[in-house]
Order: structure tokens, then C-alpha cells, then sequence
């Protein structure tokens, strides 16, 4: 299936995904059909249990935890329906051509290995660097993110960075293979707040300097403003409502979405004297 729009990288339509768990079966999205083009960051709003997480899921056919999947709709990535794709091309697609990066950096994270260890890995098996050029990519992907002193820091342990820091670095394992799309799942919702603007600043630095495309997905309004171009509100599983940042700041046209945006502190009448 060739893509109509050269510059899209991501069509979805009317995507489906119902997860099973032993207990019961949930129809987690409902239907859902977006686009992504090529550089473009666009946000996914909701709150806890409408459907974001399963959507990002769902584009890399990963099942949530204790769970399987069946799936429904199209994934248009570049051009091949990742719906169709058979295992083996997908798993060569996830983390090359599609990364992600997910809330709770210390879960994702080997206690008991260092950080340049777990950077090195992930190098050897995604690239043809060998030998010492290995441990040079991760000291430079380390850099990339923001980790001072990056040789030394290499040889710590994840107990020994601090949540920010641990976020950082696993930016650094998302981005290590070049994606083409990053797929970020709450980066910052278990940060500090002066931490968050910073990992923020970092993905926003990163998608400009790369080229690559971002699905921001959060529950909290206040993150994607000044982040993406784009935003999709979901309720239910379903897209409610979809439009510039911009537009639906300032016009939610759908009742949820106020409700949703009533929640976020509004910096342009903060400091007004009443
Ligand atoms: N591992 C799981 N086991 C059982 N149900 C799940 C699991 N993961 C998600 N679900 C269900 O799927 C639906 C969609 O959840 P999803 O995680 O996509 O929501 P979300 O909008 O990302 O919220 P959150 O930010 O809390 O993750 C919910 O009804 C949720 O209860």
C-alpha cells in the first residue's frame, strides 16, 4: 500500500484493539484514525484508562502487560500496513524504525547491569559498530542527552541516577538506532515538575536536530502546549476531538475536552489581579 501524502509517516485508520486479560475482554480503542507526518510532533490527551497507552501499544503490536491483543483497522508506516507485517518484520521494525519511550524509567532499566553496559548492548545488536566503537556511541549517546561527565557516568548503576536521569538515558536507548518515530508514553508524569520541562526541552531538541516524528502521549494538557503542533483528545477509546494545539486551547469544541482543559493552570491569567 503506497501512502497518498509522501510527507505522512504514520496513517492510522479506524484502528481497533480489543485486549483480553483471563478475567474479561476490553474494547480499549474504539475505532481511531490519525495521522503523523514526517517531523511532526502530535500529542495524544486523555485521562488514565482512555485508550493512549493501548493506542501506542497497538501501533507496535505489543500487548499490555498480562494481556494479549487483537487488533483491527490499518497501521500505515511508510508504506506497509504494520497490521499485516509478519513477526519476525516487526520485531525488526521495533526500536530501529519505531521507539518508544515509557513512563517509570527505573522498570525499564536492569538494576544489576551499568548504564553503559545496557546502552552497549542494545549498540551491538541494532548497529555494526564493534569493539571500542561501541562504548564511544554510548559515551556519545549519553552526551546527546544531557548526562555530564558521560565516561564516567557509564560505568554506574541505574540506582545511582536520579529519576530525570534515568529518563534521560533511556531517550538515549530510544534514539540510539535513529527512529523514525518516537512514541513517548508519559515521560515525564513521574517527574518533578522542573525535571519534566527539562526531558521535555530534551525530546523537543532531539525531534528538531533528527528529523524524527513524536507521539506525545499524556494526561495532562499542560505538557503538550508549546510541545506539539497537534493534538487528539481521546474519551473511551475513541478520538473526541482532534486539532491545532492552538485551536483547541482556546475552542474545545467538545465537552470533555473542557473539563479536561479546566484542570490545567492557565499561565495567561495566573497573575491577573481579580
Ligand atoms: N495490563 C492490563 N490489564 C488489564 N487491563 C488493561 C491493561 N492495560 C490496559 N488495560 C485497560 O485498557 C483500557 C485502556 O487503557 P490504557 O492503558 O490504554 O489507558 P491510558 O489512557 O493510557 O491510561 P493510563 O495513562 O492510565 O495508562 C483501560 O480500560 C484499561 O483498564
Amino acid at each position: 500500500m503506497a501512502l497518498s501524502d509522501p510527507t505522512l509517516i504514520l496513517r492510522v485508520r479506524n484502528l481497533t484493539a480489543r485486549i483480553a486479560t483471563r478475567k474479561e475482554e476490553i474494547h480499549a480503542v474504539r475505532g481511531i484514525s490519525f495521522d503523523i507526518a514526517a517531523g511532526e510532533a502530535v500529542g495524544f490527551v486523555g485521562e488514565s484508562g482512555c485508550g493512549k497507552s493501548v493506542t501506542a501499544r497497538a501501533i507496535m503490536r505489543l500487548a499490555p502487560e498480562g494481556t494479549s491483543i487483537a487488533l483491527g483497522g490499518s497501521v500505515d508506516f511508510m508504506g506497509q500496513d504494520l497490521l499485516q507485517l509478519d513477526e519476525k518484520a516487526m520485531r525488526d521494525l521495533r526500536g530501529r524504525r519505531i521507539a518508544m519511550v515509557f513512563q517509570d524509567p527505573m522498570t525499564s532499566l536492569n538494576p544489576v547491569m551499568t548504564i553503559g553496559s545496557q546502552i552497549d548492548d542494545i549498540v551491538r545488536r541494532h548497529t555494526e559498530l564493534r569493539g571500542r566503537a561501541i562504548r564511544q556511541r554510548t559515551v556519545e549517546l549519553l552526551n546527546l542527552v544531557g548526562i555530564p561527565n558521560p565516561e564516567r557516568r557509564a560505568d554506574n548503576h541505574p540506582h545511582q541516577f536520579s529519576g530525570g536521569m534515568r529518563q534521560r538515558v533511556l531517550i538515549a536507548i530510544a534514539i540510539s538506532c535513529d527512529p523514525d518515530l518516537l512514541i513517548a508514553d508519559e515521560p515525564t508524569t513521574a517527574l518533578d515538575v522542573t525535571v519534566q520541562a527539562q526531558i521535555l526541552r530534551l525530546l523537543m531538541r532531539l525531534r528538531e536536530e533528527r528529523g524524527m516524528s513524536l507521539m506525545l502521549i499524556t494526561h495532562d494538557f499542560g505538557v503538550v502546549a508549546g510541545m506539539v503542533e497537534r493534538v487528539n483528545v481521546m474519551y473511551r477509546g475513541e478520538i473526541v476531538e482532534s486539532g491545532s494545539v492552538e485551536r483547541v486551547f482556546a475552542e474545545p469544541a467538545h465537552e470533555y475536552t473542557r473539563a479536561l482543559l479546566h484542570a490545567v493552570p492557565r499561565l495567561d491569567t495566573a497573575g491577573r489581579v481579580l
